[in-house]
């Protein structure tokens, strides 16, 4: 039985300009033990599937399963198998840290939890914190306590939606730690974010989601191999010329070409040299996951045009 089981599911939503299918036949299976990833870029569908799957929006079509229990008949027993950190900072400013993780343990019908408290705590870094009210914290330290609350219940599925989104690199350390350690010990987790690294260092394999369909879907270091060029990498104050820029990642002074082979980075020094580009800090190296995001973006974005 998958953990976590999408089939067929879409979602339309109203709009001026008729209806926006927000969601179009997305189809996947998340096995038991999995740390996936699904990505997207901004407006793909991710908040949505996970509105889905956490049964705060409806399907217009197709079913969504956690842990064999459908969202949308068996709510309570979906609901229950999984712990969603949410995007948003909420919480009862009235409340120290233990008391809303009690409190969130008691909506779980959890009575007794504070050894489990005490273990979210500590891997969390707010032993310190316990007796602190709620408002008190910084937004980092509420952050700790959101994943937290979510855990309280001990879900077998863990969703994580942009968790990382403005946070700094301690509590990136401590929250992966923790979240890395409990998927050793058998939670399913299931990860969006818009931080390719992180998601290429930690997630075995990734959806990736365009439109509302999925248009990619494989182990990551699938993803990783099929890109088999090489990336030239370099500074320069120079405009490229249009042939290079139009296939170029530039950021400020950095600009990144992929080539298919070695014949393809000598071709693109030769064409800079030409175009009396200079060049400095060169290096030539694989491609990392963003590079297979972009590129399956642009080409999935082809197809769409074709159709
Ligand atoms: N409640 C809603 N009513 C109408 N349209 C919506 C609603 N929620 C989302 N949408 C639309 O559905 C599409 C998918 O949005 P969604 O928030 O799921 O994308 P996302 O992949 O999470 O994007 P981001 O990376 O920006 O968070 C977008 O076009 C969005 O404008």
């Amino acid at each position: 039985m998958p953990a976590v089981s999408f089939q067929g599911v879409a979602k339309t939503y109203p709009s001026a300009k008729g209806a926006l299918r927000a969601l179009d036949g997305v189809s996947f299976d998340i096995e038991p033990g999995e740390f996936f990833g699904l990505l997207g870029p901004n407006g793909a569908g991710k908040t949505t599937l996970i509105s889905i799957l956490a049964g705060l929006a409806q399907a217009s079509e197709g079913r969504v399963k956690v842990m064999g229990h459908d969202v949308a008949i068996d709510f309570a027993a979906a609901r229950h198998a999984l712990g969603i950190v949410p995007q948003e900072l909420v919480f009862d400013p009235f409340f120290t840290v233990r008391e809303a993780l009690r409190i969130q343990s008691g909506y779980f019908g959890i009575r007794h939890n504070d050894d489990w408290i005490d273990e979210l705590l500590a891997g969390l870094g707010l032993t310190d914190k316990a007796g602190a009210n709620m408002r008190q914290l910084s937004g980092g330290m509420k952050r700790r306590v959101l994943v937290a609350q979510a855990l309280v219940h001990k879900p077998p599925v863990i969703v994580l939606d942009e968790p990382t989104a403005g946070v700094d690199v301690e509590l990136r350390q401590t929250l992966w730690q923790f979240i890395a350690g409990l998927n050793r010990k058998g939670h399913t987790v299931l990860l969006t974010t818009h931080y390719l690294e992180e998601a290429e260092a930690l997630c075995g394999r990734i959806a990736m989601l365009k439109s509302g369909r999925i248009v990619a879907l494989d182990r990551t270091a699938n993803l990783l191999a099929a890109t088999k060029g090489s990336m030239l990498r370099f500074k320069t104050d120079d405009a490229l010329p249009p042939d290079l820029a139009g296939q170029a990642r530039v950021t400020g002074r950095i600009a990144q070409i992929a080539t298919r082979d070695a014949n393809g980075v000598e071709a693109t020094l030769a064409r800079l040299r030409e175009s009396g580009v200079r060049i400095e800090d060169l290096e030539i190296g694989r491609a990392d996951l963003e590079d297979v995001f972009l590129s399956i973006m642009q080409n999935a974005g082809k197809a769409e045009v074709a159709r």
